[in-house]
């Protein structure tokens, strides 16, 4: 599996922490950065994310950011992009369940690390369950 990852600056250090939580769980990992501190601008680090999510050179993206919103207003603007903001573990797995998501975003600024880490195996561990979810995740693209 490989995965894509981006962040602002609010998002840096749980980042890090996804990054050591994915390499140890032997997946690949694509980090657009930004590794700092430094004020920088969120869509700057989240496009890349989402562009190799919707050209399949990735299976999944993360992006942290304070909020989450910004980040996943982002991503969303990708066609193919199912970013499902997440402050929970039972919406991380509805957005796999019944969304299919294919990058979660995560609110760095209102989830503590334990609850992000524990948000990102949920993400990885849920199946997409199909059926009537098919037929609604069909009609989300607009021209
Ligand atoms: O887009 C956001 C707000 O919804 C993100 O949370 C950013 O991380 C946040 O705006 C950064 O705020 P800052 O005051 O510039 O650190």
């Amino acid at each position: 599996m490989k995965i894509a990852i981006g962040n602002d600056h609010a998002g840096t250090d749980y980042k890090l922490a996804i990054v050591g939580l994915l390499k140890s769980m032997d997946i690949e990992v694509k980090n657009y950065g930004t590794d700092g501190t430094d004020s920088v601008d969120y869509p700057d680090f989240v496009h890349p994310v989402a562009s190799d999510v919707e050209n399949g050179k990735v299976d999944y993206g993360i992006i942290v950011c304070g909020s989450g919103n910004g980040a996943s207003m982002t991503a969303n603007k990708h066609q193919k992009v199912r970013c499902a903001l997440c402050w929970t573990k039972e919406i991380v797995q509805l957005g796999r369940e019944h969304n299919d998501a294919n990058i979660l975003s995560l609110p760095a600024r209102f989830i503590s690390l334990p609850q992000a880490l524990d948000m990102v195996k949920t993400f990885l561990n849920t199946e997409f369950e199909g059926g009537r979810h098919e037929r609604r995740i069909e009609k989300i693209p607009c021209a």
